[in-house]
């Protein structure tokens, strides 16, 4: 195709996506209204009745669509859960064409209008060019942006430039539960003839600028469990004679951190991988506004002063998080009562060279060795229900390429290459399971505030962002291509 005819398409399919942003958005609404949160066991079935919906949503589009059943699990109560099923879809088998799988996810973090958000969290609403609601960016928007550029296509009658497959899964807030085992499964039948991987499941850097990311954060997860008897007591019958369960488990997790961030097992640094001068400089080129990031954050001030050191700690230190105490007393009032059992709860993003069951061994030595000091008669558990390794790819692959191009077509910029301090598990299994480049190509903004009050996508992201990906499907075509007719013009010379 000519450079002059390539580029009427491309306007042809922009000016579609522009006129038809209302339909987008109103896509958008049904989806967000569905709590579908993976993380609370009670709504479960809106996880379902959200994957049945995709779906019927890939299915319109022609999309042969497979929800492959995964079983069950079991909570830490002994509870047993069914686990959603896992979206397989396929559009286009063309053997000229290279074959792009998306992975994206459809449940979402807990939400509710009490948490402080200013509209009800799944009703999507447009205030100043922003679309708020529970998953706009994380992860339902971009999702929706990519079976919209999809949808282009078809509504233009404008043949695919790629074969592309779907995975669609609706438990990434909880871990990607049961995923590692059908990737597998599935590595010589649906992965194939997978030749790239694109997740749009992170943010760019800044508020404005585009970013395309390379590495992200793996995460191990940890409960510290402490028991004292088998019910809770009267704080003025019996505080003062016995040790306290959440006293222990204070002083269990005051151990974890000190008040520099820096993590105090020991050992924990040990293999992170070292840092090279040339990784340094590169930091030092990313284009990154401390104080817009500080606003975001809705912060006074951060423990670091300096981009390059703040970089560093978000994706190549490790970090330690405490979420929250189970069992103990959190509702507004005072109850003067002594908690029979609580659970502390924290994890510890992972970096290159982290061995997840190294950690594991290093913070159980670690707490039960704060915890034998204390000469406390209750009982002490802790478990690691949930260990996802840290991803880092390759830059310099054709995939890599194809992203930055329709970046700079769609955005009039290059984007900033970054990593990412949170947890994609996908990413690393996706790149050990295929063997084949992946890429994290993010549509939303460093202010959409994922998994925080009041999370949104702007309108302005959401569009450009079906753009980007629809312009993404033609330069990774044509640089296949290329690459396939120079290898081929190599072997016959
Ligand atoms: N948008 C990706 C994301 O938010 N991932 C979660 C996944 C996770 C990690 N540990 C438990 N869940 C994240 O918190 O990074
Ligand atoms: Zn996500
Ligand atoms: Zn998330």
């Amino acid at each position: 195709m000519s450079s002059s005819s390539s580029s009427a398409l491309q306007m042809e399919i922009f000016q579609y996506i522009d006129a038809h942003q209302s339909d987008f958005i109103k896509g958008l609404k049904e989806w967000l209204a569905v709590e579908s949160d993976s993380v609370q066991p009670h709504l479960r079935r809106e996880v379902m009745q959200m994957m049945v919906l995709a779906a019927d949503r890939l299915a319109t589009l022609g999309t042969s669509v497979n929800l492959v059943n995964l079983g069950s699990h079991q909570l830490p109560d002994g509870q047993v859960l069914p686990l959603p099923p896992v979206l397989l879809g396929e559009l286009g088998k063309d053997p000229q064409n290279p074959t792009v799988c998306f992975y994206g996810h459809v449940d979402v973090q807990p939400a509710k209008k009490e948490d402080g958000w200013d509209t009800d969290p799944y009703i999507l609403t447009e205030i100043n060019g922003n679309l708020y609601g529970r998953g706009a960016t994380d992860n339902k928007g971009p999702v929706l942006a990519w079976i919209n550029a999809v949808e282009t296509f078809r509504a233009l009658k404008i043949a695919m430039p790629v074969n592309f497959k779907f995975v669609i899964e609706g438990m990434e807030e909880a871990g990607s539960l049961g995923l590692e085992k059908l990737l597998e499964e599935e590595k010589q039948s649906f992965f194939s003839d997978v030749d790239y991987i694109v997740i749009s499941d992170n943010l760019w850097l800044s508020n404005k600028k585009p970013a395309l990311t390379y590495g992200s954060r793996g995460n191990a997860c940890f409960f510290v469990e402490v028991e004292g008897g088998s019910k809770d007591l009267h704080s003025g019958t019996f505080g003062g004679i016995i040790h306290e369960p959440l006293l222990d488990l204070i002083a269990l997790l005051d151990s974890l951190v000190d008040s520099t961030g820096r993590i105090q097992i020991p050992g924990i640094y040990d293999s992170v991988a070292a840092l090279r001068e040339e990784e340094r400089k590169l930091y030092e080129s990313i284009e990154f506004d401390l104080e817009e990031h500080r606003n975001n954050c809705g912060v006074k001030k951060f423990l670091y002063g300096s981009k390059e050191e703040i970089l560093l700690h978000l994706w190549r230190y490790p970090s330690l998080s405490i979420h929250g105490i189970e069992g103990a007393f959190h509702e507004p009032g005072i109850k003067t009562v002594i908690p029979a059992k609580v659970i502390g709860k924290f994890s510890i993003r992972q970096v290159p060279n982290m061995d997840l069951s190294v950690v594991k061994k290093q913070v159980v030595e670690h707490l039960e060795g704060v915890f034998s000091k204390r000469n406390s008669p209750n009982k002490l558990k802790v478990s690691m229900p949930l260990g996802a390794k840290p991803w880092l790819a390759d830059v310099d692959d054709l995939l890599y390429k194809a992203a930055r191009r329709a970046i700079k077509t769609v955005f009039g910029e290059d984007p900033d290459f970054i990593r990412d301090g949170s947890t994609i598990p996908v990413a690393r299994m996706f790149q050990t399971v295929t063997q084949k480049s992946v890429v994290m190509l993010p549509i939303g903004a460093a202010d959409d505030g994922e998994h925080s009050q009041n999370e949104k996508i702007s309108r302005h992201n959401y569009i450009e962002g079906t753009k980007l990906f629809a312009a993404f499907f033609l330069e990774i075509s044509k640089l296949h291509q290329n690459l396939h007719e120079t290898s081929h013009t190599k072997t016959i010379n």
